[in-house]
């Protein structure tokens, strides 16, 4: 539902903000920090299991108050209410957000149109475990009598990242017996080096498609039981072979998948918010239904946290608020995320599905052009490889690049001294961003490694690091399915509670739309199918068409 008639940035706490923006913009972090010794005890927040040093922003007591002023403003408490009541809060497609039934095991009803689906969701979750029971125990084998060595998930988007992020991150509980694929582009060379890999004998697949209409995963399922086929399977064996995850049964049939192995999904998931569901499969046949679960009851406690802690002590909240003054009144384009666990590298690819396609708008919830900045361009990658790369621009660059650090106190892999190194390493970047160097330090510096003043004055410019860097610093024990549920389940909410402030629905994702429908005419095009009179394209297509086909002979 639109907020009402005046716009957001004409609101008087949004305005408040913009002049608070200008009276903080020239202190520094460094005079923060210094003039409030408790402010690191005092910007801090536990929930679900995770800690959140937030400390290091541009930011005092008043500009949590004002923040928060806005998130009444605009609703939020009201907001988490509907969500959680299975409203339609995505009004465009006019069907509720419910990724939390999917992670609520109280047995509580949750009404979608005046049906309770956590029944539905149960059984699901029972079927799942029976279908890993199964496979684990080899009562589900190949079709020659052998226990399959190989799951190959094949999916893309929310049908690929969540899954593939979650099966790395609990790299540690695989239990061994089965290894995971993933297999989600339409580049052939991802499905041909998977397929060189396996054996057809002891190989699953699982099709995993919400609308069991998208190309890619069609086309990469066609390719597998043609593989299948060919390598001494047969059509009435199909079935011990294949498996589908999808909201639509029919198209899913037709394809050739038996309905006894076709796992539900529901209209109130969305794709990016689907690895709670059955989606996560390839999940749960690598950890084992406990851990899947052992996920879930994390995310849940998240879930819980959010919906019942106070707006200045909830953890999705503050973090979305942050990242909101940054992209809103700093100027602030894009947005790092920087997990410091070799485990969770799939993080940030995750992270921009979810924010860049949910906030990627730029029209309100009541088809009013927004006249202010919706999501920014999430990126990042993993620490400390990215120190060695990247974050030069986030310390010197001409850009404010807010960060989040993630990093567990404890590691599975105690190697040496490296994770105490690691940990190290990650306080000294956000450290470092906050508090830079300026010029009479630099020149300092050189002085005391015995430069000359002349050559001081050259080169101290070039060392001078300007700091004032905001960055938030998320602390879990360790990267255990709990922790990795309620860190996933956090930048959801968080992604929820900006896209209530832009007023956008953050659960449609239309602009991914044009890509495809054009996609068909231009393949037509490039494979000399086009059909006489096809509509006029513009010449810059016409004439790479062109080139392909020239290259192809055609
Ligand atoms: O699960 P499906 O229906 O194949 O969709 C895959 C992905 O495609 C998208 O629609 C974007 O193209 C995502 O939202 C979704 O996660």
């Amino acid at each position: 539902m639109s907020q009402g008639s005046v716009p957001l940035n004409s609101r008087p706490e949004w305005q408040a903000l913009k002049t608070h923006q200008a009276e903080l913009k020239s202190t520094h972090m460094r005079e923060l920090f210094s003039s409030d010794p408790d402010r690191a005890s005092r910007f801090f927040v536990r929930g679900g299991g995770l800690s959140l040093d937030y400390s290091r922003n541009r930011m005092t007591d008043d500009t949590l108050a004002k923040l928060m002023a806005l998130a009444r403003e605009c609703g939020v408490p009201e907001r988490i209410e509907a969500m959680f009541r299975g409203d339609h809060i995505n009004v465009t497609e006019k069907r509720p957000a419910l990724h939390i039934a999917l992670r609520d095991t109280s047995g509580a009803p949750i009404h979608v149109d005046g049906m309770d689906i956590a029944p539905e969701v149960e059984r699901t979750l029972n079927r799942m475990e029976q279908f890993v029971d199964d496979v684990l125990s080899k009562r589900w084998q190949g079709h020659t009598g052998k226990a399959f060595t190989d799951v190959v998930s094949i999916g893309i988007g929310g049908s690929f990242l969540g899954p593939k992020l979650v099966s790395e991150a609990l790299r540690p509980y695989w239990h061994g017996q089965l290894k995971g694929h993933y297999v989600a582009n339409i580049d052939g060379t991802q499905m041909a080096e998977v397929l060189r890999r396996v054996n057809p004998e002891t190989t699953l697949f699982l099709i995993q498609s919400k609308s069991f209409r998208t190309q890619e995963t069609l086309e990469n399922s066609i390719v597998a039981r043609n593989w299948f086929l060919n390598n001494g399977g047969s059509e009435d064996q199909i079935a011990k072979h294949f498996v589908a995850v999808t909201a639509n049964t029919p198209e899913a049939v037709n394809f050739g998948i038996s309905e006894d192995n076709i796992f539900p999904m529901w209209d109130w998931v969305g794709g990016r918010y689907s690895l709670w569901s059955a989606i996560g499969l390839p999940v749960a046949l690598t950890i084992g239904m406990e851990n899947f679960r052992a996920l879930l009851s994390g995310a849940n406690a998240m879930d819980q946290h959010f919906h019942t802690a106070p707006l200045e002590q909830n953890l999705p909240v503050v973090m979305a608020m942050l990242g909101l003054w940054y992209n809103n009144f700093w100027g602030a384009e894009t947005y790092t995320i920087l997990p410091y666990d070799h485990y969770l590298r799939s993080l940030p690819a995750h992270l921009q599905q979810l924010d860049m396609e949910s906030n990627g708008k730029s029209v309100t919830q009541g088809g009013e052009p927004l006249t202010y900045q919706s999501g920014p361009v999430i990126w990042g990658g993993v620490g400390a490889n990215g120190q060695h790369a990247f974050h030069q621009l986030l310390h010197q660059g001409t850009r404010l690049i807010p960060a989040d650090f993630i990093i567990p106190l404890e590691t599975h892999n105690p190697v040496a001294s490296h994770h105490v190194t690691l940990f190290a390493n990650c306080l000294s970047q956000s450290r470092a961003l906050m508090s830079g160097k300026t010029l009479d330090e630099a020149k300092a510096e050189l002085k005391a490694e015995g430069m000359s003043d002349e050559e001081i004055d050259k080169l101290a410019p070039h060392k001078v690091i300007p700091g004032n860097k905001p960055s938030n610093t998320l602390l879990m024990d360790k990267s255990t399915p709990e922790t990795v549920g309620a860190l996933i389940a956090l930048y959801e909410h968080r992604t929820f509670v900006q896209g209530i402030i832009w007023d956008v629905d953050s659960f449609d994702q239309w602009g991914v739309e044009l890509g495809k429908q054009m996609g068909k005419g231009i393949l037509d095009r490039l494979t000399g199918d086009a059909a006489e009179g096809s509509e006029v394209i513009d010449s810059s297509t016409a004439s790479l068409i062109q080139l392909y086909r020239s290259h192809h002979g055609s």
